[in-house]
């Protein structure tokens, strides 16, 4: 198995970090290139053991999955550079936001792309990752894609335009849930605790939810933590005062509409 990750920042070693924890692919299977930044690529190599691209640009070639992982104002740029290297026998797959199969087609032909959206978990083997894919994806390239994604995490088959929404939910969908700690951080500090405890607090707060959340309805278990006339209902009727969920709401709808946006953008 050989990948080629063009484009090595944040999401790209996230997903490195994620199959080489796994074992499902070995370092030396793992090539890394980027625009300029040589320093970068020499840090991963340190990091990981994955390889640097050569000038020659031979591990493209002869490469079972080619990662996209620019932003979507570079793609154009990465895409001209390698699209003479690439063969039908090669999974592209890309984790640009909004950037569409089609445009990326454009730019390469007719071949294997894949879209996906997986987050930063993936470091962890537990990426939410979204994925839609072109007529070029034979059964078996699909259940290739779906072996190697599936071992950073879970894997959700989804219509195409549906990836916006992946998107704003999966994809940022962290940034989301760290911010809403660093408010409750916060806020536990200015109610009287430490910085050390309330850190401590909050991330055992969030740790032993997303775990109940696994097995347990999201509704119910509210309703277990929320005595009538108690502490936690006076707490969610400020949140709802505040209309909390109508903000959540259009965080979602703001994220879904940019990619939508970057896609128009850049096609
Ligand atoms: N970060 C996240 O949580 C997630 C990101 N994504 C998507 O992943 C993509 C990458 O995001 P992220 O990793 O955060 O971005 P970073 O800015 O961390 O990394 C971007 C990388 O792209 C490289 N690059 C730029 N131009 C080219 C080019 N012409 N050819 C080859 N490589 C190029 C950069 O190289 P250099 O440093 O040399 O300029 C850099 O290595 C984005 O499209 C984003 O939408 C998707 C899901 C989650
Ligand atoms: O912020 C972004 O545009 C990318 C896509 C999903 C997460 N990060």
């Amino acid at each position: 198995m050989k990948i080629v990750c063009v484009g090595a920042g944040s999401m790209a070693e996230s997903m490195i970090h994620g199959w080489i924890n796994k074992r499902i692919l070995k370092p030396e299977e793992i090539s890394v290139t980027n625009k300029s930044d040589m320093e970068r690529l020499e840090n991963l190599r340190d990091e990981y053991g994955v390889n640097i691209v050569c000038e020659d640009k031979k591990d493209l070639k002869d490469a079972n999955f080619v990662l996209l992982a620019m932003k979507p104002k570079d793609i154009a740029a990465a895409l001209a550079d390698i699209k003479d290297t690439l063969t039908d026998n090669t999974i592209i797959i890309s984790v640009v936001a909004g950037v569409s199969i089609n445009t990326i087609q454009k730019h390469v032909g007719n071949l294997p792309v894949a879209r996906v959206m997986p987050n930063t978990s993936a470091q962890i083997g537990k990426s939410a990752t979204g994925v839609a894919w072109s007529k070029y994806v034979t059964v078996e390239k699909q259940h290739d894609l779906r072996k190697l994604l599936s071992s950073i995490g879970g894997v959700t088959v989804v219509e195409e335009d549906q990836l916006h929404t992946v998107t704003a939910v999966a994809g940022s969908g962290p940034a989301y849930i760290y911010y809403f700690a660093e408010a409750m951080r916060e806020a536990a500090i200015e109610n009287g605790l430490s910085s050390a405890d309330a850190k401590k607090l909050v991330r055992q707060t969030f740790d032993g939810a997303a775990e109940m959340m696994q097995q347990n309805d999201f509704t119910e278990l509210r309703k277990k933590v929320t005595s009538p006339n108690g502490t936690t209902a006076a707490g969610l009727e400020s949140l709802e005062n505040n209309q909390f969920k109508k903000i959540i709401n259009d965080c979602v709808t703001q994220a879904a509409k940019r990619s939508r946006e970057l896609g128009k953008e850049f096609e």
